[in-house]
């Protein structure tokens, strides 16, 4: 229910998306930012320098590459690491765009290295080198491209090489969201499904939501079936509050994958520390899902320590859960730290 991953439910939420910088929240610096240097871009008539958007699942990377080929008023071709096999392949998009357009290439950490160095000199020079035929008479030629702007997503920027982080102008990365921010997002969603909520309703959901809009926008639409069927389908913080209690979500928003990880940390490694690998078999994880998905938040809450050897819960989480703090917390001072 919580999960930040993109689920076939949230298609739906294609309306939900905003299309415009004024309409996108939160994320101040990120989207300030970019405004001045779209604002720039546009009025030299240039195509805006490259962009590398980071930061977990679910927070709007998607959405704000979008936003930044509808600023400009171009058009953008959406693409993913993974579904780029050949370097052909990437010729061939890069070929068709019009001047001054958006290339998004999400999963862009997932590009095979021979597609990557293709673009090192499409990025940097605005040409593609390329080999025709093979052996002794194979021959390159330089094809020269219509400026454009690459936009890249990724949840991990730490596996990008450096030759391809180096080419982008604008790295920019995504926060986990406020309550505030998210109570916004979900008061808008609403709005554009046409539902009542009240504010305290929105808060509850916001409280819960991850931190993360994919999340806010999916309790909202199962919130609003149980206000229907237990209600009048106004969605006040009752009914948010006994439905996401009825569906497992934590009042923190911890789902269970967050909370088997905490738990596990704490009964089976005793608070750790414990190596990323021996704690995702343990719980039945992919390392990388654990990596990139749940830490993350973890780290945010101030529930998970990362350190050189392992990973530990921290004060915070035994107490979270209702476990007796282990001694070592109350070494400092003699009270507990947090
Ligand atoms: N700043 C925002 N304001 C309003 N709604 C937002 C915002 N960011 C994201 N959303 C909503 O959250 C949904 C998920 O965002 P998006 O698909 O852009 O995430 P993502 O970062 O690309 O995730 P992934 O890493 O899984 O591809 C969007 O459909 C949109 O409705
Ligand atoms: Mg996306």
């Amino acid at each position: 229910m919580v999960a930040p991953q993109e689920q076939l439910s949230d298609q739906e939420g294609e309306a939900l998306r905003p299309n415009r910088m004024k309409e996108y929240i939160g994320q101040k610096k990120v989207k300030d930012n970019l405004s001045i240097f779209i604002q720039a871009a546009s009025t030299r008539g240039e195509a805006l320098d490259h962009v590398l958007l980071y930061g977990p699942p679910g927070l709007g990377k998607t959405t704000l590459a979008n936003i930044i080929a509808s600023e400009m008023g171009v058009s953008i071709r959406t693409t993913s690491g993974p579904a780029i096999e050949r370097p052909g392949d990437l010729a061939a998009i890069l070929t068709a765009l019009e001047p001054r357009d958006v290339l998004f290439i999400d999963e862009i950490h997932r590009l095979n290295s021979s597609t990557e160095e293709i673009l090192y000199s499409a990025m940097e020079d605005g040409c593609l080198d390329i080999v025709i035929g093979k052996g002794p008479s194979a021959r390159s030629i330089r094809l020269s491209l219509p400026p454009f702007t690459l936009v890249g997503a990724t949840t991990r920027a730490g596996q990008l090489t450096s030759p391809l982080r180096d080419r982008f102008g604008v790295i920019s990365r995504l926060e986990f969201y406020e309550v505030d921010d998210l109570k916004n997002i979900i008061l808008r969603a609403a709005s554009i499904l046409k539902l009542e909520i009240t504010d305290e309703g929105a808060d509850e959901i916001a409280r819960r939501s991850r931190g993360t809009p994919r999340v806010g926008n999916r309790l909202l639409k199962r919130v609003r079936d149980f206000a229907l069927v237990w209600g009048d389908g106004i969605v006040t913080q009752t009914i948010a509050r006994d439905a996401l209690n009825r569906l497992e979500v934590d009042p923190v928003g911890l789902d269970n994958i967050d909370q088997k990880t905490l738990r596990t940390i704490i009964e089976t490694f005793a608070g750790g520390p414990v190596g990323l690998d021996t704690l995702a078999s343990t719980i039945g994880e992919e390392s990388e899902t654990l990596e990139d998905v749940v830490e993350p938040f973890l780290l945010q809450m101030g529930f998970l320590q990362r350190t050189p050897r392992g990973r530990m819960a921290t004060a915070r989480a035994y107490q979270h859960f209702g476990y007796a703090l282990p001694q070592k917390f109350m070494a400092e001072e003699g009270r507990p730290g947090i």
